[in-house]
Order: structure tokens, then C-alpha cells, then sequence
């Protein structure tokens, strides 16, 4: 119960609604405790009646007084047994909403390498199947939980002062359902977890199959694709029958013990009765409903440990994300406003889960407004340059100043408000292109929409569109080309006026001649701002007031187009290969 105990705080927040539950459970098991007792006086009013001390009119008047009493006490129960699942079931959903809602706060406020480290379904997992599972306890098993232990504690009592013997007798088998149930709970669980298992493996199979059916049909992979699926199938098929078999036990158990414990009552009830150690065959009527009520209860007891017990592990599992703390932690509360000087001092940086260092004592300064091109061979560090400056990681060693101050004394939601970023795999949301461009400017008006699209050069395509910018994006609408998500994750930048702009090789699917255009619309939107962009062309680096070529992680040269174009070296090399390119 460790691990539940983190629920304390919402069963706190809700105790008055918990309290109500309590008090509306216990009326409602007390008036069920009326319809066994007035069966008994029913039958020992026949039995009076049959001996002739009681005469047929007033026999007749008690029964019916009996009946409309027990009518009356079970509508009520049941009223008030509806009014206890809207309590205490309620309450439970609300604690799920607050504990997804602390879940997926905290999941946002984690860092990158949080999410490297653990996979998208797990994630899922533990805000869906988990909370669930917890759910079951702060709900159904706190409810059931609270009737049950009314039950116990109004039939027992009453049971042992009406005939003790009898009592004993018939509360025998109880316990004994109740560890069996108990272990058939606990195998249930084991399979029904092997099956979801076996589930999820299914879908995200599936799953990746109709994402990448294109490849599939493309090297003709159908027929080793539907082998694969139909092992899978098979397996989880053999899995849920077994799942199946450990079910079919639960309710012929249940049956056959009530059975077992009704057969106590009437035989042990009847030898009683025939001894005259009890006073009324009402009393066996009497106790065969008793046994009938608690039954369920009992088995219930089983239930509600094994929930118990999966809560906690759930929880469990819950907790050590919640326990989890950013590996880039914001000390600085107030707003720090960003002008755009970046300066990079022997930083060198290191990738935990790889250990690629992937900078390695690099010192460049780019001074407010400047335009900055990197250029350099895949995996020389230049996408990592760029996520250092938005903090996405902090250096291994070394040092990044932003307007002369170091990164770590800065608020990081000032400084990721100050920057526009475009990756290199642009990410467009499942939703309309409009809604994909204010992403950058939600308050953003139409215009200021339309000009960041035409800035990247995108405006026309999305006006070629049936719906234009209301054309809904992503699965549930159509698919953009490469180069058309990258102008459109573009235009999200430049949407949002940022005093920095990281472009990360964002024009690699689009033509020379746009990417001229863009350029030159790029030249203009970034004036006065400090612009990155990372680039294996050259043309990206022309205009750029400085140009950083990386090797390895090294800074290998650094110098405008003109200085490196003027000694040998990597950006020489580059340029008249792409020159000739161009001419051929
Ligand atoms: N998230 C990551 N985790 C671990 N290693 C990484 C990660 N990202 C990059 N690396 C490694 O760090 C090195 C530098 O990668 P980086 O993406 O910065 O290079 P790049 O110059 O931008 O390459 P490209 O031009 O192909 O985009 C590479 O060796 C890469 O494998």
C-alpha cells in the first residue's frame, strides 16, 4: 500500500463526497437487512396460522403488511445503493482525470532524454492501462469494500444472536470461497495481462504495417507480412483461449459453494429445528438468505485483494515516472528577455545514451541579427549546435552565453519563446494547415497567416488546395509532399517574429529555384534577427554574414562566403562541386 498512498491527497480532496458515499452505503445494506427478517415473522405468522393462533384475517393483514414493508425497503436499497455508485464511482473518475491530468503535466515538463529512454507505449501505457487499474481500487474496491464490511458487520451479529450453532455451521464454506476466488483473481490477472500483452504486440504490428504499407508493397512483402501476423494471431489466440478456461471457473465455483452453504443451513438448520433448538423453519428461510447476501461479499474479499494488488503495482509503475525529475532544470522564475547574441565557449557535448560526442571544444560567437550558415558532412554536430542553444540539452563542458549571460541563468521559456525552430523532419499536427501555422502564433489573424505562407513560398500550393488552408492535414486529411511540409513548418517560424530563427536543413526537399526564393524572403523576414540555418549547400551559406564548417564534431573553418572561398578546404571543395553540378 506504499505506492497508493500518493492517492491520499485526491481521496483528501474528496472526503466530503467519500464521506456521503460511506453514510448513503450503510443506509442502503441496512435496509436490505429488513426483506430476511420479515420472510422469517412471514413464515412464523403461517406457521401460527396453521396451528390456530392466529386467525386467517389477521394472518392475511400481517403478511400483506410484510410484503408492502419489503417492497418499500428494497426500492429504497436500491435508491440508495444508485445514489452510492454515483458517489463513490464518481469520485473515482474524478481522481482518474486528476491523476492523468498530473501525469501528462509532468510527461511535458520531462526532458528529451526522458523520452529517448523510454518508449512511446509505455508512456501510453501507464496514462491509460495503469490509471486504470488504479482507478478499479479508489472506486469499485473502495465501494464494494465499504459494503461489504457493512454487510459483515450488520449479518453476522444478527446471524449469531438468532441461532449461533446454525451461524457457525453456514459460515464455514464463506472463507474458503473467498481464498479460492482469491487465486482464481490472481491467474485471471496473470493471463488477461499475457493476452494485453499480446494485444498491444498486435496493433503496434498492425500499426506499423498500414504506416509503412507503401514499402511493403513496393518489395512485394505481403504474403511473409500475413505469415508473420497469423503467428502473432495464432499465439494471442492460444493465449485468450487459456485466459478463457481460468473464467469458465469463476461463477461454477461461486455456485457450487453457496450451493454447499445452503445445504448446511437446510440440513443443519432442519436437525435444529426438528430438536426444537430453534424456534421457527422461518429461521432456515432466514438464513438462506443471509448466505445468499454475504456470498457475493465474500467472494468479493478475493476480488479486492488481487485489485489491490494490481493498483499497487500499477501505481507503482506510475510513480517512478512522476518521480522522475528533468535532466534540464529551469532555476530562473522571472522572464529573461533574448536579444540574439549567441557565443559558444569550448563547448563540447556528448550524447548519454550513444556516448557520441558529437562537439567537441567548439568556440564561435554570432552577434545579434546575424544571419549564421553551418555547414559540414552528416553527423558533424551541426543539428546539435542548434539544439544546445534551445536547451534541449546542456553541455557536457564548456559554456553557451546568450546576450552575454550564461544559458543556465536564463528562464528556458524565455529563451524557447525567443526561438523559431524548424527540424529537419518537419512534424505537422493531425489538423487544419491554418491551425499547423498559428502553432507559431496561436492569436495570429489571417493575414499574418497568409504572409508567413507566401514568405515560404508555400502560399500557392495551399491556395491549390479545395479547402485551402482549412485542408485538414496529417491522417485525417491529405498528405503534403516533403518540401511543402518543410515550407509549411517554415512558415510556422516565421509566423512568430522570434528574435532568434534555427532553420535546420529545412530546404533539403525543395527545387533550387524555391529554395532561392525562400532564401531571399528569409533575408528580408530575418533582418535584425540572429538566423542559424544549417545546410549541405552552399547557397543557404552565400549571403550569410558568417559560415561555420563542421568536421567531426570540430569547428574546421569560420569565415563569410568570400574569406572561404578564397583558401582551400572543405567549403572551396563544396562550392565548386555544387557550382558544376549546377552547370550540368
Ligand atoms: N538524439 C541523439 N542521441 C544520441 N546520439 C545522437 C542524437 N542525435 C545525434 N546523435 C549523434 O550525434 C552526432 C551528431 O549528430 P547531428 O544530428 O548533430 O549531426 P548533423 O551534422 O546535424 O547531421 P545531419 O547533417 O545528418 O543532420 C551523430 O553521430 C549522431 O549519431
Amino acid at each position: 500500500m506504499k505506492e497508493l498512498a500518493h492517492l491520499n491527497k485526491y481521496f483528501k480532496k474528496y472526503w466530503s463526497k467519500l464521506l456521503v458515499g460511506l453514510f448513503i452505503t450503510i443506509i442502503a445494506r441496512v435496509l436490505q437487512l429488513v426483506m430476511p427478517r420479515l420472510v422469517k415473522e412471514s413464515i412464523v405468522v403461517i406457521e401460527n396460522f396453521m396451528d390456530g393462533q392466529v386467525e386467517e384475517s389477521a394472518a392475511k393483514g400481517l403478511l400483506l403488511e410484510y410484503i408492502l414493508i419489503i417492497v418499500g425497503a428494497a426500492l429504497l436499497s436500491g435508491f440508495f445503493t444508485f445514489l452510492m455508485r454515483q458517489t463513490i464511482i464518481n469520485v473515482s473518475r474524478y481522481i482518474e482525470y486528476d491523476l492523468k491530468n498530473e501525469i501528462f503535466d509532468h510527461y511535458q515538463f520531462l526532458s528529451l532524454n526522458f523520452y529517448k529512454k523510454n518508449r512511446t507505449g509505455d508512456l501510453m501505457n501507464r496514462i491509460s492501462e495503469d490509471v486504470n487499474q488504479v482507478r478499479m481500487y479508489s472506486g469499485p474496491a473502495l465501494m464494494y469494500g465499504i459494503n461489504t464490511i457493512t454487510l459483515f458487520a450488520c449479518i453476522i451479529p444478527i446471524m449469531f444472536m438468532t441461532a449461533p450453532k446454525l451461524a457457525a455451521y453456514t459460515l464455514i464454506p464463506l472463507p474458503i470461497l473467498s481464498v479460492l476466488i482469491y487465486y482464481i483473481s490472481k491467474i485471471i490477472h496473470e493471463r488477461s495481462t499475457i493476452v494485453q500483452q499480446y494485444l498491444s504486440t498486435l496493433s503496434t504490428f498492425t500499426q506499423e504495417v498500414f504506416s509503412g504499407v507503401s514499402v511493403i508493397k513496393a518489395y512485394a512483402l505481403e504474403p511473409s507480412i500475413n505469415n508473420d501476423l497469423s503467428t502473432l494471431a495464432v499465439e494471442g489466440k492460444d493465449k485468450s483461449m487459456d485466459l478463457a478456461k481460468v473464467n469458465a471457473w469463476f461463477f461454477p465455483l461461486m455456485v457450487l459453494l453457496i450451493g454447499i452453504s445452503n445445504i448446511f443451513v437446510i440440513y443443519i438448520g432442519g436437525k435444529q429445528y426438528i430438536n426444537g433448538e430453534i424456534a421457527s423453519s422461518g429461521v432456515i428461510a432466514e438464513f438462506v438468505l443471509y448466505v445468499n447476501m454475504l456470498t457475493w461479499p465474500v467472494a468479493i474479499i478475493g476480488w479486492l485483494t488481487s485489485i489491490v494488488q494490481r493498483a499497487e503495482a500499477s501505481q507503482k509503475r506510475i510513480n517512478e515516472f512522476l518521480n522522475e525529475t528533468p535532466d534540464i532544470k529551469n532555476t530562473v522564475f522571472e522572464e529573461t528577455p533574448i536579444k540574439g547574441k549567441i557565443e559558444f565557449k569550448n563547448v563540447t557535448f556528448t550524447y548519454e545514451d550513444t556516448e557520441i560526442t558529437a562537439l567537441d571544444n567548439i568556440s564561435f560567437t554570432i552577434n545579434e541579427g546575424e544571419t549564421v550558415a553551418i555547414l559540414g558532412k552528416t553527423g558533424s554536430g551541426k543539428s546539435t549546435i542548434l539544439d544546445l542553444i534551445a536547451r534541449l540539452y546542456d553541455v557536457t563542458s564548456g559554456e553557451i552565453l546568450i546576450d552575454d549571460t550564461p544559458i543556465k541563468e536564463l528562464n528556458i521559456n524565455s529563451i524557447r519563446q525567443a526561438i523559431g525552430a524548424v527540424p529537419q523532419d518537419a512534424f505537422l499536427f493531425s489538423d487544419s494547415i491554418k491551425t499547423n501555422i498559428k502553432f507559431g502564433k496561436e492569436n495570429a489573424t489571417d493575414e499574418e497567416v497568409i504572409e508567413a505562407a507566401k514568405n515560404a513560398v508555400v502560399h500557392e500550393n495551399i491556395i491549390g488546395f479545395s479547402k485551402g488552408y482549412d485542408t485538414v492535414l496529417g491522417e485525417r486529411g491529405i498528405t503534403l509532399s516533403g518540401g511543402q511540409k518543410q515550407r509549411v513548418s517554415i512558415a510556422r517560424a516565421l509566423l512568430k517574429k522570434p528574435e532568434i530563427y534555427l532553420f535546420d536543413d529545412c530546404l533539403s526537399a525543395v527545387d533550387t529555384e524555391t529554395e532561392e526564393d525562400i532564401l531571399n524572403n528569409l533575408k528580408k523576414a530575418s533582418k535584425n534577427r540572429t538566423t542559424l540555418i544549417v545546410s549541405h549547400r552552399v547557397s543557404s551559406a552565400k549571403n550569410a554574414d558568417k559560415v561555420l564548417v563542421l568536421s567531426n564534431g570540430k569547428l574546421l573553418q569560420e569565415g563569410n562566403h568570400t574569406d572561404l572561398n578564397s583558401v582551400e578546404g572543405y567549403y572551396k571543395d563544396l562550392y565548386y562541386t555544387q557550382l558544376s553540378e549546377k552547370e550540368n
